[in-house]
């Protein structure tokens, strides 16, 4: 159809819309500097988001595209309209013009609000199968399914587009320029969804934008697939830049990795159900010891650096938490409202608790108490203390010196061995269309972005909205209120509640209509999101 003609941008909307940013094609081609410019094409141009607006106050938040720094490129038919399994699916290829909004619960007169542009296939690619050569790095910490991305990245590309060079670039972002790649191919990574970890392993620190970039020309390579957290969408976002300063035709593409749910604006993160699932068996085996022995308390650690996702649904699936401390809600131990006064209360009414703490909670208290390291990890995150022995101790410490309630105390870290598990069923669903989806805006020639589940559907999300925050636990939503009402802990802010956080969401909040959802992430809003629209 189209093949080795030059396309208009598949960007172009209806005539309603304007282009508010600076995102417009450079005419002209730029003369090649070096044998690696060889994939070099056009001039650089600079990296305001790309927004468009439209009527009744639609805004979408774009994605880049290949068209928007290097002109004339030819385009393919796609190779999926001659494929079986796809060709009965009606309207199987995404309009040009749709997007997802980002914002589900509306006022019948608010504006439309901020959208992202959908993912999946379209009619037209930027590459022929033979020209592709993909690489796939995982980086951070692990999480369980990054094998099944892994998998379905090499399959997806395999299969649904007849890309056979895959590489995997093995531990992280140093093994662009520090060690051997790995050929990945649909035979050798068939199995790989039902182990844990990753096979091409991963990393902390390591980044050095620009020894990945002339190992990305060196290699040849022209889709870049970067599986990995907060950091990691950071790093995948300096690499696009640099890229695009270089001006090569190298799909940079993002997908979300965090165990801890903390990258913004996606409904959730790959791993966590079965994160939250596989905490479970701790909570209970905790419980089991806690109400076998007089007095019993079960403490449990779960992962959450600075948010505390998992600690949060993995109490509101159990039921059998007393108390849940999260680093978002700052707690106190001793006096009228804290800590020691509520376990005693539990224990004289039920004969035993369990207590779940995030990584993350409390770590003001301990740095208190014990000599703080202030050490920072490889990639310059804050190493923290063990909360969960810090705590065990305070309360054996605390109920010792009172004497009138014995108490026994087991403490259980189940951290690693919850990260360390192959992904559940519908986490592998979840990774399969994340993977899938990612190839598709590649092959569109889309690039600078992060492939992530918006309201239930999948969409191309641009860098800056991924790296501009954390996503944190908002203590004055509804879900925070509907685990305090299952445990009936103190909320403990009666005489602390005077902290900035809290005044600030509580601010945050006012400005939301009634009735709207805290998942807006309007400038004004940006600190109040919730992972699930059945928060709201
Ligand atoms: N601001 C940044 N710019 C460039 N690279 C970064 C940045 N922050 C982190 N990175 C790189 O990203 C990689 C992963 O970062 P990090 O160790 O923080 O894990 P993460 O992706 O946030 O995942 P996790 O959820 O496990 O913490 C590291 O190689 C690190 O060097
Ligand atoms: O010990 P590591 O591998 O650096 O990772 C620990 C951190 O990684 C995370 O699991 C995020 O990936 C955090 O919850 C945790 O603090
Ligand atoms: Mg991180």
């Amino acid at each position: 159809m189209d093949s080795n003609s030059s396309s208009p941008s598949p960007n172009n909307h209806a005539s309603t819309t304007k282009i508010n940013g600076f995102f417009h094609p450079k005419l002209g081609s730029q003369p090649a500097t070096s044998s690696r410019s060889r994939l070099a094409m056009a001039s650089p141009v600079n990296s305001d988001p790309k927004v468009v607006t439209g009527t009744a106050g639609y805004i979408l938040e774009d994605v880049p595209h290949f068209t928007d720094y290097i002109p004339n490129l030819p385009t393919y038919p796609n190779p999926l309209q001659d494929n079986p399994a796809y060709s009965v699916v009606k309207q199987y290829f995404v309009h040009v013009d749709d997007s997802v909004p980002q914002k589900v619960v509306v006022h019948k007169d608010g504006a439309r609000g901020v959208h992202f542009r959908r993912a999946g296939p379209r009619q037209k690619v930027y590459f022929e199968a033979d020209e592709v050569q993909a690489a796939i790095v995982t980086c951070g910490g692990l999480c369980p399914g990054l094998n099944t991305v892994i998998r379905e990245l090499v399959c997806g590309l395999h299969h649904m587009y007849g890309v056979k060079r895959v590489l995997g670039i093995n531990g992280g972002y140093r093994g662009f320029y520090a060690r051997n790649t790995i050929t990945l191919t649909p035979k050798s990574v068939n199995d790989i969804h039902k182990r844990g970890g990753t096979v091409l392993g991963t990393s902390r620190g390591g980044h050095d934008t620009k020894k990945i970039v002339d190992s990305i020309q060196d290699r040849g390579i022209n889709q870049v697939y970067i599986i990995g957290g907060d950091g990691t969408q950071k790093g995948a976002s300096a690499i696009f830049e640099e890229v695009r300063r270089r001006g090569l035709k190298v799909s940079v593409v993002g997908i979300p990795k965090t165990i801890d749910n903390d990258i913004p604006v996606i409904d959730k993160s790959f791993g966590f159900d079965t994160a939250v699932e596989e905490a479970q068996r701790a909570i209970n085996a905790a419980h089991v010891e806690a109400e076998s022995v007089e007095n019993g308390i079960g403490v449990v650690k779960l992962m959450g650096r600075n948010s505390g996702f998992i600690a949060m649904y993995a109490t509101l699936a159990s039921r059998d938490v007393d108390c849940c401390l999260i680093p978002e809600s700052p707690f106190y131990l001793e006096g009228p409202g804290g800590l020691y006064e509520y376990i005693e209360k539990r224990l004289k009414e039920n004969g035993h608790m369990v207590i779940v703490i995030a990584e993350g909670a409390g770590q003001e208290l301990v740095s208190e108490s014990v000599q703080s390291m202030s050490k920072q990890d490889a990639s310059g995150n804050k190493l923290f203390q063990d909360v969960g022995l810090w705590i065990s101790q305070k309360i054996r410490d605390h109920f010792a010196a009172q004497k009138t309630l014995p108490i026994t105390l087991k403490y259980i870290d189940p951290t690693y061995m919850i990260r360390a598990i192959p992904s559940n069923a519908s986490d592998n669903v979840y990774c399969t269309l994340l993977a899938q989806s990612a190839v598709h805006g590649a092959m569109a020639g889309y690039t600078g972005y992060t492939s992530g589940l918006v309201n239930g559907r999948q969409t191309y999300i641009p860098f800056y909205r991924i790296t501009e925050r954390q996503n944190h636990v908002v203590i004055t939503d509804r879900m925070w209120a509907r685990l305090l009402s299952s445990t009936n802990q103190p909320s403990f802010l009666d005489s602390k509640g005077d902290n900035e956080e809290k005044k600030e969401e509580e601010a945050a909040l006012n400005q939301l209509p009634d009735g709207h959802c805290s998942k807006d992430t309007s400038l004004a809003n940006k600190e109040i999101n919730s992972i699930y629209p059945t928060t709201c």
